[in-house]
């Protein structure tokens, strides 16, 4: 009610702003020296009116003044609400740790515990698709349809780090035909990170993503990313962009707040203001290849680490990090996404050897572990993820298009995730497992349901635009059911 006082009172200024504007300029446009020659009364007039304006000017400043006011007020008491509701979520989240952790103790005094060996594969734990901790209130394990269902971890060949998952503790040969109970996991994982959608929260607090990218070549890009990320649940999502490209995404959706500064003299900066808004980053769809730009989002990046804001790169922000690795390297709240090209290129610029083709779960490992643990996604008929200790592959039906602009769904909606899922861990929902690779797995599975769907509906047809069309539906069936 307050508020909309005040903003009732800001524009009833406003308005006496702008009609004092009229008026001035109405004024300032008499030609009135040659009146003031024919009449000897107009200069008193003059001198008359002089008050008026300088009232008038007076008036605007305070006007300008009370805005200002009012807007400063209005961001600290949203910063305060922000802060306030950050803290209830993740006493909400630590409540139903708590009861996870108690319902999982009641169970494996039931089942036994130990892991088993290589190749036996062992009893599925299900504490995390069973427990009771899933904020939308799912109980009990959750059956997913699944066309073909290939989730299986490898024990890793490279790193020497113990053994980390209180899940994961399980260990799958590869080749191994059906690890049903590790996808129900994996996805019951993901389910648990989702932020319940409840009446008690304000705008933005599920999610402010930005987009890095978007040229004058490529403005598909960093719409479908960022459009992307709106639809799987973020509640604004910002794209920053060259100034060429903006009116073009804006264009396409009312829906995204577009900053067109990643060509300005002073970009990092402008960019660098809004990153204590910006809970995760995608770097790279549409971005293009040219120096400066690339100069940029790496001074963008080296910030937005320091404020611990996760990071997901792809497309030609993976060039960047072909060109210069130390960028990313060993941060945990990165993840890169490529595909087999941009894969091989990452390869050979950190192993400095041609890859072994024949075997890309191993090569992907040998680059995670490279890039000092960094989450990585190889995109392809199935999508391959791993931190450099164990491999995960999605394997859910996706379509038969290669159209473009599907890995820019991938992106986008990873970005969602991974906030999602590193606020999760850090209120303790979920416990030992990388939280980035809980995010890589519910983009890959969201994105290849959503092809799936909208190749059923259009088949040849099928566009980006009509796979993202399914987004909502596809995240009800994979999450929500
Ligand atoms: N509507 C838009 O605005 C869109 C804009 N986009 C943006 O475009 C920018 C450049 O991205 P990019 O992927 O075209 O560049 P790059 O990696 O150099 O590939 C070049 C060549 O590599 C090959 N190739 C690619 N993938 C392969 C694979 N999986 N398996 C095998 N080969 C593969 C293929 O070569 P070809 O087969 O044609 O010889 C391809 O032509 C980037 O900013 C991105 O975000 C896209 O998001 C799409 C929608
Ligand atoms: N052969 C495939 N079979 C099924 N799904 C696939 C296949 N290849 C890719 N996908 C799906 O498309 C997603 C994006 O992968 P893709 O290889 O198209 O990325 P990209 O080339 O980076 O995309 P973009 O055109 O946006 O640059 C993958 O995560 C996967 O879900």
């Amino acid at each position: 009610m307050i508020r909309t006082r005040c903003v009732q009172q800001l524009s009833a200024l406003k308005r006496g702003s702008s009609l004092g504007t009229s008026m001035r300029s109405q004024n300032s446009g008499q030609p009135t020296s040659n009146l003031s020659a024919r009449t000897p009364k107009r200069p008193r007039k003059r001198r008359a009116n002089f008050p008026v304006e300088k009232l008038m000017e007076q008036f605007l400043e305070q006007s300008a003044q009370a805005e200002d006011n009012f807007y400063q007020v209005e961001e600290r008491r949203l910063q305060a609400e922000d802060r306030r509701r950050e803290m209830e979520h993740a006493r909400e989240l630590q409540m139903l740790q708590m009861l996870g952790q108690m319902f999982s103790s009641v169970s494996s005094a039931a089942a036994p515990s130990k892991a088993s060996p290589p190749a036996a594969r062992a009893p599925v734990n299900s504490s995390a698709s069973s427990s009771p901790s899933c904020p939308r209130g799912q109980s009990g394990q959750v059956k997913h349809p699944s066309p073909r269902r290939d989730c299986f971890t490898q024990q890793s060949r490279l790193s020497t780090s113990a053994p980390q998952a209180l899940v994961f503790d399980r260990y799958y040969s590869l080749g191994s035909t059906s690890h049903r109970g590790m996808d129900d996991d994996l996805l019951s994982l993901v389910k648990n990170t989702i932020p319940p959608l409840t009446s008690k929260k304000h705008k933005g607090q599920d999610g402010r993503i930005g987009i890095i990218g978007g040229c004058q070549d490529y403005t598909g890009a960093p719409y479908f990313a960022a459009i992307s990320a709106l639809k799987a649940g973020a509640d604004l999502s910002h794209v920053f962009c060259t100034k060429e490209a903006a009116p073009v995404i804006k264009s396409y959706s009312p829906e995204l707040i577009v900053h067109p500064v990643l060509d300005s003299p002073n970009a990092v900066e402008e960019i660098e203001k809004w990153l204590p808004r910006l809970h995760s980053l995608v770097v790279g769809p549409g971005l293009g290849r040219e120096g400066l730009l690339l100069k940029t989002v790496k001074e963008v990046i080296e910030k937005s680490k320091t404020r611990d804001i996760p990071i997901v790169i792809d497309a030609d922000g993976l060039w960047l990090v072909t060109q210069q690795p130390s960028v990313i390297q060993g941060y945990h709240k990165g993840i890169l996404t490529p595909n087999i090209m941009e894969f091989t290129r990452l390869y050979q610029a950190l192993n400095r050897e041609p890859m072994d083709s024949s075997d890309h779960q191993h090569s992907l490992m040998q680059l995670s572990v490279a890039m000092g643990n960094l989450t990585v996604v190889l995109k392809g008929e199935q999508d391959v993820i791993t931190d450099g200790s164990k491999v995960f592959t999605c394997s859910l039906e996706g379509s038969g298009r290669r159209c473009g602009g599907q890995g820019d769904l991938l992106s986008g909606s990873m970005g969602v995730f991974a906030h999602w899922a590193h606020s999760a861990s850090a209120a303790g929902v979920i416990r030992s497992v990388n939280p980035s690779v809980v995010a890589a797995y519910g983009a890959c599975s969201l994105t290849r349901q959503c092809n799936s769907q909208a190749f059923q509906r259009h088949g040849r047809s099928t566009t980006t635009s009509d796979m993202i069309q399914e987004i909502g539906s596809a995240f009800k069936k994979l999450f929500e059911s």
